[in-house]
């Protein structure tokens, strides 16, 4: 098993940055890992994966820290929840969302594999990781010592492959030459954990993943006999992502 909220501190920040501890922020009905990132000389601040539940709660910690938070940025088109990125957009003024290009939903910035967005000294590189959305984006930090990588790689297991346009063997080839030829030591947070585990490396992630270590075949067949309920969410969460989450929510 990965670390877990319990046994495992947060390491310190790389210089400059600033790290909201613990880690990651929470939403405990679709177990999402919201991630707040800022520099702190500049005040720059970027949210990874917003939900719309905890929105409020994400919007007064960027102010109670006295940040500007520039984006937004969502992983992929969620299938479980509602992003937050529409109503934080309303709640802070100058706040972009941020999604995809090939994810098909509305932003006010659609990237692609190899833009960046920058906040203070600091950068998060896309990455194009298709394969449980066809859309789906890791950021990797400037300095390559965290990846975000959304639902393609959780710790200890992937994304689900059955709908959205998911496909195992994409999703296979993007973390293999995606995430797993980052350096062994970077931090990899997804978008979801349901058993308690916030950070794994690639490292860890590449010795250790149950499906991800198996041959490509194998973890086909695997995939396909993965059996999930849908999200209960799927049916509304969805459409509501394709345009960018709920922007006219009472704040
Ligand atoms: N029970 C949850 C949905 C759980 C689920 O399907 N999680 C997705 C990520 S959110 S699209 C997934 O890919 N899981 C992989 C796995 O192996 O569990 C709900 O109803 O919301
Ligand atoms: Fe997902």
């Amino acid at each position: 098993m990965g670390r877990t909220q319990e046994s495992w501190l947060p390491p310190p920040p790389p210089a400059g940055a600033h790290w909201i501890s613990p880690p990651q922020l929470f939403e405990p009905v679709s177990c999402t890992y919201t991630y707040l990132l800022a520099d702190l000389k500049t005040k720059e601040a970027v949210l990874i994966d917003p939900v719309l539940e905890t929105a409020k709660r994400d919007a007064e910690l960027v102010r109670e820290l006295g940040l500007n938070l520039l984006y937004a940025a969502n992983t992929h088109c969620h299938a479980d929840h509602i992003t937050g990125t529409g109503l934080l957009k309303k709640i802070l003024p100058g706040c972009r969302s941020v999604i995809s290009r090939d994810s098909g939903a509305l932003a006010d910035i659609l990237i692609r594999e190899g833009h960046a967005l920058e906040f203070g000294a600091f950068a998060l590189e896309a990455r194009s990781t298709p394969g449980h959305t066809d859309g789906c984006l890791t950021y990797v930090l400037s300095d390559r010592t965290m990846a975000f990588t959304g639902d393609a790689l959780l710790i200890r297991g992937c994304g689900r492959t059955d709908f959205q346009q998911g496909s195992s063997e994409t999703l296979y080839r993007s973390v293999h030459e995606k995430i797993f030829t980052l350096p062994g030591e970077c931090l990899i947070y997804p978008a979801h954990d349901y058993t308690g585990q916030t950070v794994s490396t690639v490292d860890e992630e590449r010795t250790l993943n149950p499906r991800l270590t198996q041959s490509c075949e194998a973890f086909v067949q695997l995939m396909n006999n993965l059996n999930l309920p849908q999200p209960q969410q799927i049916d509304f969460a969805v459409p509501a992502n394709l345009k960018c989450g709920i922007q006219d929510a009472a704040t």
